[in-house]
């Protein structure tokens, strides 16, 4: 057992803390928080799993769900009930991943009055209630020599409209860096983002169902984008993913849209779409854009 190595956001197993946990064959462990959270997450994680008005092209957005489990926690507090998910980035070597928290408002009626409080003021505070979505977290595949960039996490907090119109931008080129003053070049623009298995295409899919699903409120759960630059390189599609975690929050739809979801989800497009539009064309030989410029 290890902490992620390619974790982006939220609780991290680090300086005697609790998070999460993987193992070599393929699992991702979430612990329990210690409030309600916990099981109301391994409450919803059961319920979707046996659901079955959920359709298979909907459910593989979701991670695998394979029940809890105790284990020693990584804080040394001892045992500790875990979620085991299929964890989704075991497969790739090195993987961009961005974490994108949905929806302008991030927190349940139902929710304590502190902790209304309390996500009020980040809503206010970053581009929720702007934009209907805010980046919790990403890393950025680079290079063998220069490795991931990795904003860290008081950075990613002051992301502001015009940032996050630059880090989706940076999300797909070969030269977003920590101190890079280039303009990203989005270069993976066009396979990435666009394409019939783009990480477009597989949002509007989500958004499909977002547009009549009742069953359920996603109220602060992320869509986790992953792209391998390896397989891009390589022309291949395959490995670029759309996953949807984090449902500590999510509650009971009671027959009404998740308005607030696919609002997040609908300003999130626009701004991929943007991003789509007006790429910069990129020079380097590898780039799968070049071949397609006359
Ligand atoms: O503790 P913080 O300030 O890092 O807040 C956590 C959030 O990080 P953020 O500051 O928004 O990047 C964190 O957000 P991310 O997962 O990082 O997007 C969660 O919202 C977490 O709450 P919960 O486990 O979903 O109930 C939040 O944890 P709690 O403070 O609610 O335990
Ligand atoms: N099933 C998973 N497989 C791989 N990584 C995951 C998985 N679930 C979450 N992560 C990673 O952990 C981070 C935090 O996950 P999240 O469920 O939001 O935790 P928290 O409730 O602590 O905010 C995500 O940004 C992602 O990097």
């Amino acid at each position: 057992m290890k902490a992620p190595p390619h974790q982006v956001a939220g609780h991290q197993a680090r300086d005697g803390k609790l998070g999460p946990l993987i193992d070599a064959a393929g699992h991702f462990y979430k612990p329990l928080q210690g409030d309600e959270r916990g099981l109301k997450e391994a409450a919803f994680y059961t319920a979707f799993s046996s659901n079955k008005s959920i359709p298979d092209h909907i459910r593989k957005f979701f991670p695998i769900f394979h029940g809890t489990q105790l284990l020693e926690a990584s804080d040394g507090s001892g045992m500790h009930p875990h979620l085991v998910l299929q964890d989704l980035v075991s497969s790739r070597l090195s993987p961009s991943i961005m974490d994108i928290k949905v929806g302008s408002r991030t927190w349940p009626l139902q929710a304590p009055e502190d902790y209304i409080d309390k996500c009020l003021r980040k809503d206010r505070e970053s581009t929720s209630l702007s934009l209907g979505f805010r980046i919790s977290g990403l890393q950025v595949y680079g290079s063998k020599e220069s490795g991931f960039w990795k904003p860290d996490k008081k950075m990613i907090k002051r992301f502001s409209a015009v940032d996050v119109r630059l880090v989706l931008r940076k999300f797909v080129s070969s030269n977003a860096s920590a101190d890079s003053g280039l303009d990203p070049d989005c270069c993976f623009a066009s396979i990435v983002y666009g394409g019939s298995d783009g990480i477009l295409a597989q949002l509007l899919e989500l958004k499909a169902w977002f547009e009549e699903q009742t069953i359920y409120h996603f109220y602060s759960c992320s869509v986790l984008l992953i792209y391998d630059e390896e397989l891009v390189l390589e022309g291949r599609s395959c490995g670029v993913e759309v996953k949807l975690i984090d449902f500590a929050h999510a509650v009971e739809g009671n027959g009404v849209i998740d308005h607030n979801f696919l609002g997040g989800l609908c300003s999130l497009i626009k701004f991929l779409s943007e991003v789509l539009e007006a790429p910069k064309c990129c020079t380097i030989k590898a780039c799968p854009q070049v071949e397609e410029e006359p």
